[in-house]
């Protein structure tokens, strides 16, 4: 029975109080269990029904499966007709396979839906070796009435997670189920040594794996000069011409698009624009279920002029992360072009600071203009057609009323023909909607990206914007403000650290700013400088949130990870509650 917790009867009256209650007498249970019953129970789970969901089309084909099984097959010739099973799930707690040769467990198996394709993870159906194996990446024993709900009361588990060494991630999990009581310590053994077999395999399968698409990289490379790109599960290899081609914003599009293709089976073309705005034609070669060898080559008819890297600094802007610089580039190219632009980002990242820069590089001696929603739209639109030609901003267009978006597009269709006088960028708040109509007159799209994901820009743009607001004095940053203002995710983006700087600059007349000088805001804030990938991954979670109304359980099913991991990253993050938010920049730590 339960190793150190306390008799079946007593744990059965330990979860009846919990369930009560929602606390449990001192050591009736063991810790885990009481921990992933409050899992359980915040997660919303029946505790005397059973709904596992179940998902079509799992990858039973794929790596996890194949290193498994001659696991599984050994192990199962042990088991002869004993009522006992063997199971493999996935990452997310779904069933890819069961070795169960007793008929009437079997159908036992059967009725709690502890089958191929249910989902065992514990925010689904509670306590069990699978879900709370996946949650705590540790072997896990499972026994009776440790089980959340009633109906899985009958039997016992022990799960150990298996671990992909290639990348450290969880890649499954082996599950060993029998009547209860079972033996914790022999079941666990099992497992454990079940897990380790598979994960010996996988990295054996994965080192096979990588040999092949390096091969089939290396012929693809050897044959015709073009952009080869090697994509597989957690590994991208670019050749010369690829990676001065895609900028890493490319990266996650074109795994889209391999996933397609290789889903699609077969060697396949397609066609699609890349974050630069490139049309290119896809050439996929499929080395195995989630990896491909892709040839990339711009597609005729649409040579785009090579790319001009124009630089933050030749914009006379402060910033030196990649990102940026690629935004300035464009904004850039696009002025070369006088395409229009949809110019997107959060409030304050410098939209209409970026197109004035652009602005000033090429047509200094022309007029600037910004149109806000609460100005005369049409009578500006009419005037600004009448100038001698320059730059139109149309500021937050998406906050313009019906009758002034009207008056817009009129102003755009009237414009149509000037192709070299009038350049027009309109900004707008990320994910606005916009009326097709406008949309459709604004051919190219570009995002500022928010300060929190090129934080690094924070060191050049302190300086340039302290000399615009010390007035002669002298005023620079020490080195421990800077630190915090690094630590900061800025919701505000760049007008949150100029008022920040402001802030400061009212304390300290002269010398170095010091943290104590810098408002309370920018205290509050993450543990440590966040990486690029924890700020994309703190965002996606937050627009899952935002997505699902602020329902966890919804957000992780939606983003494929655990709620509890959403709940730890949440506090990780400082993510504040988005229900109380509208807005992307109103979450995170702010001030
Ligand atoms: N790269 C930069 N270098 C120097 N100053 C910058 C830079 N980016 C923004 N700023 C300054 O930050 C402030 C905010 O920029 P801006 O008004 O262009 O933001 P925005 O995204 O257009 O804001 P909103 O969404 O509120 O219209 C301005 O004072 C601008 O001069």
């Amino acid at each position: 029975m339960p190793n150190s917790g306390g008799t079946a009867e007593s744990v059965a009256r330990a979860r009846e109080c919990f369930l009560k209650t929602g606390t449990v007498p001192a050591t009736q249970v063991r810790p885990g269990i009481e921990e992933s019953w409050r899992r359980s129970r915040l997660s919303g789970v029946g505790y005397d029904d059973l709904n596992p969901p179940y998902f079509e089309g799992l990858d039973t084909d794929g790596r996890l499966v194949l290193a498994a099984k001659p696991v599984l097959d050994r192990l199962e010739q042990t088991l002869l007709d004993a009522p006992v099973s063997l199971i493999l799930s996935d990452a997310r707690g779904r069933l890819l396979d069961r070795r169960v040769n007793h008929g009437s467990f079997r159908r036992h198996l059967d009725r709690i839906r502890l089958a191929p394709g249910f989902s065992y993870a514990e925010e689904h159906v509670g306590t069990n070796g699978i879900g709370t194996a996946r949650e705590t990446r540790q072997i896990t024993f499972v026994d009776g009435s440790e089980h959340f709900a009633a109906p899985l009361h009958a039997v016992a588990c022990a799960t150990a997670p298996i671990i992909d060494q290639l990348t450290g991630r969880l890649a499954g999990l082996v599950d060993i189920t029998c009547w209860s009581p079972g033996d914790g310590p022999v079941m666990s053994a099992v497992v454990c040594g079940a897990a380790r077999d598979i994960e010996r395999r996988l990295a054996e399968l994965g080192s096979e794996r990588e040999r092949t698409l390096l091969e089939q990289f290396m012929s693809a490379e050897r044959h015709g000069g073009q952009a080869v790109v090697a994509v597989a599960d957690d590994l991208t290899m670019a050749n010369r011409r690829a990676a001065d081609l895609l900028e890493p914003s490319d990266h996650a599009i074109l795994r889209d698009k391999v996933a397609e293709l290789v889903g699609a089976g077969g060697n396949h073309a397609t066609s699609f624009a890349l974050s630069g705005g490139e049309q290119v034609t896809m050439r996929c070669t499929p080395v195995e279920a989630n990896s491909a060898v892709v040839k990339i080559s711009l597609t005729d008819g649409h040579r785009s002029p090579p790319r001009p890297r124009m630089r933050p600094a030749d914009l006379k802007l402060a910033g030196t992360s990649t990102v940026f610089a690629n935004v300035c580039a464009n904004l850039a190219m696009h002025r070369q072009a006088y395409t229009r632009v949809l110019l997107e980002g959060e409030p304050g990242v410098g939209k209409v600071a970026l197109a004035r820069a652009v602005h000033c590089r090429y047509a200094p001696e022309r007029s600037f203009m910004v149109i806000e929603s609460t100005a005369d739209v049409a009578g500006q639109c009419r005037a600004a057609l009448g100038a001698s030609g320059g730059t139109v901003v149309l500021r937050h267009v998406e906050s313009f009323s019906g009758e002034a978006r009207a008056a817009v597009v009129d102003w755009l269709d009237t414009i149509a023909g000037d192709t070299d006088r009038v350049w027009v960028v309109a900004t707008a708040d990320v994910g606005a909607e916009l009326p097709d109509d406008l949309l459709g007159r604004l051919p190219a799209t570009l995002t500022v990206p928010p300060l929190r994901h090129r934080i690094e820009d924070v060191r050049e743009l302190v300086p340039a914007l302290l000399s615009t607001s010390t007035s002669g004095r002298s005023v620079s940053c020490g080195p421990a403000a800077m630190r915090v203002l690094l630590r900061s995710t800025w919701p505000g983006n760049v007008t949150g650290l100029a008022q920040a700087l402001c802030h400061a600059l009212a304390r300290r007349r002269v010398g170095q700013i010091q943290p104590e000088d810098l408002p309370e805001s920018c205290h509050v804030t993450a543990s440590h400088v966040l990486t690029r990938w924890e700020t994309i991954e703190r965002d996606a979670i937050i627009r899952a949130l935002l997505e699902t109304h602020g329902d966890k359980a919804a957000a992780a099913d939606l983003l494929g990870i655990s709620r509890t991991t959403v709940y730890r990253k949440i506090s990780a993050y400082g993510i504040t509650n988005p229900l109380t938010c509208s807005k992307m920049e109103h979450l995170g730590p702010g001030p």
